[in-house]
């Protein structure tokens, strides 16, 4: 669905994409990761068309090219920055920007209340939007987003600032719309979100690609082993292990567990593992 081939940009004398190919399959949910300034934003504005990559390319269902009017019409965005008229109930904007992509009438309307009912809004589109929480809000840019039942959904940072209801409402949201077919295309410099979440990933450090897969193959490949922390009778020990439950079994058999903590493989482990830091270093 989008294809990256060796894509670098440059501000200036700063390489901020340095020479990155990833390619996202139909219908996957895929995660571009990386802390604040590895080039997401960067990444994600060249997909849709709006930067050009001063070397390399980049195509979308097949051989397109990002700047085809029949390629952007199948892209919804969701930027970081929130778009919408905070005056306006919820509907309305849904309603002006519905226009703005060409749609009328009962068409119109009958987008509008999938798209509500897709993040859960029903039940508030007439309230203005500046009664609206950050989460709210979150989830009818992405609800707008969706007007015109984009087959590629980009998403820049989607749960930053956003309360845990509205987090788990968009999650929600976007797994149904997985279920539905959509491509999904998210950047987040959350791990834990990411691993619940997305199919696949691909992280960028400093512009460069150090990583990608999808999210099981990098938690096994990198991301360590199960750490035990286990106290009995006897004391308390830490116990690294491929086999966690074969440990356990073991313990309990010779002594009483008092207490048991522990920690899976997982993709924050990974990271730091690939990248020899923590993500928000
Ligand atoms: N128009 C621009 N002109 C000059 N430098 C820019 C421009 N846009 C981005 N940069 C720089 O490029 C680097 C990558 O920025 P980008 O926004 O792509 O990163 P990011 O991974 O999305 O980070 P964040 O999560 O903070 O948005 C940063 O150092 C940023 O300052």
């Amino acid at each position: 669905m989008v294809n990256l081939r060796h894509v670098t940009k440059r501000f200036r004398a700063k390489t901020v994409v340095d020479d990155l190919s990833i390619e996202i399959q139909r219908g996957e949910l895929f995660g571009l990761l990386g802390p604040n300034g590895a080039g997401k934003t960067t990444t994600i504005n060249m997909i849709i068309g709006g930067l050009l990559p001063d070397a390399g390319t980049v195509t979308l269902q097949g051989s397109g090219s990002p700047r085809d009017a029949d390629i952007k019409r199948l892209i919804g965005i969701v930027p970081q920055s929130l778009a919408l008229y905070e005056n306006l109930t919820a509907h309305e904007n849904a309603n002006f920007f519905g226009r703005l992509y060409g749609l009328h009438g009962s068409d119109l309307q009958h987008n509008i209340q999938r798209v509500f009912e897709l993040v859960n809004l029903t039940d508030r589109t007439k309230d203005r939007v500046n009664t609206y929480s950050g989460g709210m809000k979150r989830r009818l840019n992405i609800a707008i987003a969706l007007l015109h039942n984009p087959s590629l959904l980009i998403l820049d940072e989607p749960t930053v600032g956003v309360d845990p209801q509205s987090r788990n409402a968009i999650f929600d949201s976007l797994r149904k719309l997985k279920a539905e077919g959509c491509t999904i295309l998210l950047t987040s410099h959350y791990l834990e979100e990411a691993q619940q979440l997305c199919d696949a990933v691909a992280i960028l450090d400093e512009g460069k690609l150090v990583a990608k897969g999808t999210v099981e193959e990098l938690i096994a490949q990198h991301g360590g082993q199960s750490v035990l922390t286990v106290e009995t009778t006897k004391g308390r020990s830490r116990i690294e292990t491929d086999a966690p439950v074969d440990a356990i079994v073991r313990i309990h058999a010779e002594e009483q567990i008092l207490s048991l903590k522990m920690e899976s493989p997982n993709l924050e482990k990974a990271f730091l593992k690939i990248t020899g830091k923590h993500l928000r270093d």
